[in-house]
């Protein structure tokens, strides 16, 4: 083999002085040109890597501005692992409005019984949203991942579907509250009309496409004063906006089921209560004020009647919620069309033992040991009506849904938790 040494100086004598100029010439040239083209290839690469590394902060930029903290392989990762059943022909459910009070609890048993279950949650400010990041945790805690974000982000749902092939989906992210309607009527829509067809429209071109299970309200009933409430009692007089938007949610979900073909299941909870629960409804606000020795305010029916209310636990809901879930038949569409008639039905989940407001402000000062000041005003004119109370035979015949806890036994663990989670100030409480 010639070494560099042979190729500058040639052994054949007489042309040494000619061919070696030559030589060294030459070799000089392809020198350079080699340098230069390591140099050009340097300094293409530099521009690469400069350039992609400006593509990646782009993305990076759009993917925050767009769609906040979702995408990327790690997250996929979180997505498929937390949908995976860890029972034999287990479900995978997005569960919507997960870590809110209803959506955390069902969570947890499905997750306890074998399920996957993936949370998606918008953690807005309407309560407390540290109450709503406890429960994420405890979700956390549980192997239930949660994503951030909203049910109106048609991007975000289509990637969840595209990831995990969802058997179910129960729907409980909602804006609640029947008074707040009158101050921010537009967030009802946003949440209980848009959101919901965003999220339907999801679920109608995914492949396969979920069943699903969805909260809708006891307010439906509206002014009805035939009691008990039955699913086929009227519902077309609404006394508050956050009423009328659940029945249309139900309209609504009836379509997607006639034209896509849907299975859909709407559950209309009667005053759900219990620990976790929503610090917006009376007997959480009541219990806080009571203890910090605030007045809590009562409301009073017309003719000093008495409010009253189907108060129903919420161990009783997560066991309709399951109910509801293991007894939904498939959605029968593919490819945004419907091959046959798909399952449609409403159930009331209620306790049906209603409990006047004034009652359950005695049983609150029965377990706090503190007796409550009342301001007893009449009823403002802004969505409540004066009572309810569900007839929950057909919950009871087709779903195996038969609540338990009385509104004593539900409040006393309500009241033991919340000591536990927020601790007791005394200041200013007068004892019974
Ligand atoms: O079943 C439902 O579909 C709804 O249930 C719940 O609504 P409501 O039954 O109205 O519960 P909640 O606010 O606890 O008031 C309870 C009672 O206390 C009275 N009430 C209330 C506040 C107050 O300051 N004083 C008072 O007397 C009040 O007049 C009422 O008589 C959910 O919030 C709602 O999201 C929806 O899910």
């Amino acid at each position: 083999m010639r070494n560099l040494e042979d190729e500058l100086f040639p052994s054949t004598p007489g042309k040494v002085k000619i061919e070696r100029a030559h030589a060294i010439s030459r070799q000089f040239h392809r020198c350079f040109a080699s340098t230069s083209t390591m140099f050009l290839w340097a300094l293409f690469l530099i521009a690469l890597t400069a350039s992609y590394l400006s593509f990646q902060s782009f993305v990076d930029t759009s993917s925050k501005y767009f769609h906040a903290s979702w995408g990327g392989m790690h997250w996929e990762r979180q997505i498929r692992n937390s949908a995976q059943p860890r029972r034999q022909n287990g479900y995978s459910v997005l569960v919507t409005g997960a870590s809110g009070f209803v959506g955390s609890h069902v969570s947890l048993a499905l997750r306890r019984r074998g399920d996957g279950v993936v949370g998606l949650d918008n953690f807005n400010s309407y309560y407390d949203p540290s109450l709503k990041k406890a429960r994420k945790a405890l979700l956390s805690s549980h192997s239930i991942f949660i994503v951030e974000g909203d049910i109106n982000d048609s991007r975000l749902l289509a990637k969840l579907f595209d990831v995990v092939p969802f058997t179910h989906v129960l729907h409980l992210a909602a804006q609640a509250g029947v008074r707040y309607a009158i101050e921010n009527p537009a967030s009802y829509v946003h949440s209980n009309i848009a959101g919901l067809v965003t999220l339907l429209e999801a679920c109608k071109s995914a492949d396969p496409q979920p069943a699903i299970v969805w909260a809708s309200s006891s307010s439906v009933y509206g002014l009805n004063d035939k009691v008990p409430f039955s699913e086929l009692d009227r519902t077309d007089q609404p006394a508050s906006l956050y009423a009328a938007t659940k029945k249309a949610g139900e309209e609504i979900t009836h379509t997607y089921n006639h034209i896509y073909g849907l299975s859909i299941t709407g559950l209309r909870f009667f005053t759900v209560y219990g620990p976790w629960g929503r610090p917006d409804m009376a007997y959480f606000s009541f219990t806080r004020n009571i203890l910090q020795g605030k007045p809590i305010t009562v409301y009073r029916g017309k003719d000093h009647v008495d409010l009253a209310r189907d108060f129903t636990y919420i161990d009783d809901i997560v066991k309709g919620c399951l109910g509801a879930l293991d007894t939904a038949e498939k959605s029968t569409g593919t490819g945004g069309k419907k091959r046959r008639p798909a399952q449609y039905r409403i159930y009331n989940l209620g306790n049906t033992s209603p409990v006047t407001v004034p009652n359950l402000v005695a049983i609150l000062e029965r377990h706090l040991k503190v007796k409550a000041k009342k301001n007893v005003v009449e009823m403002p004119g802004n969505g409540d009506v004066p009572f309810t109370h569900a007839n929950i035979s057909l919950a009871r015949a087709e779903l195996g849904y038969k609540p338990t806890t009385n509104l004593e036994t539900g409040l006393k663990k309500f009241v033991k938790w919340y000591l536990s989670y927020y601790g007791y100030n005394p200041r200013g409480v007068r004892n019974l």
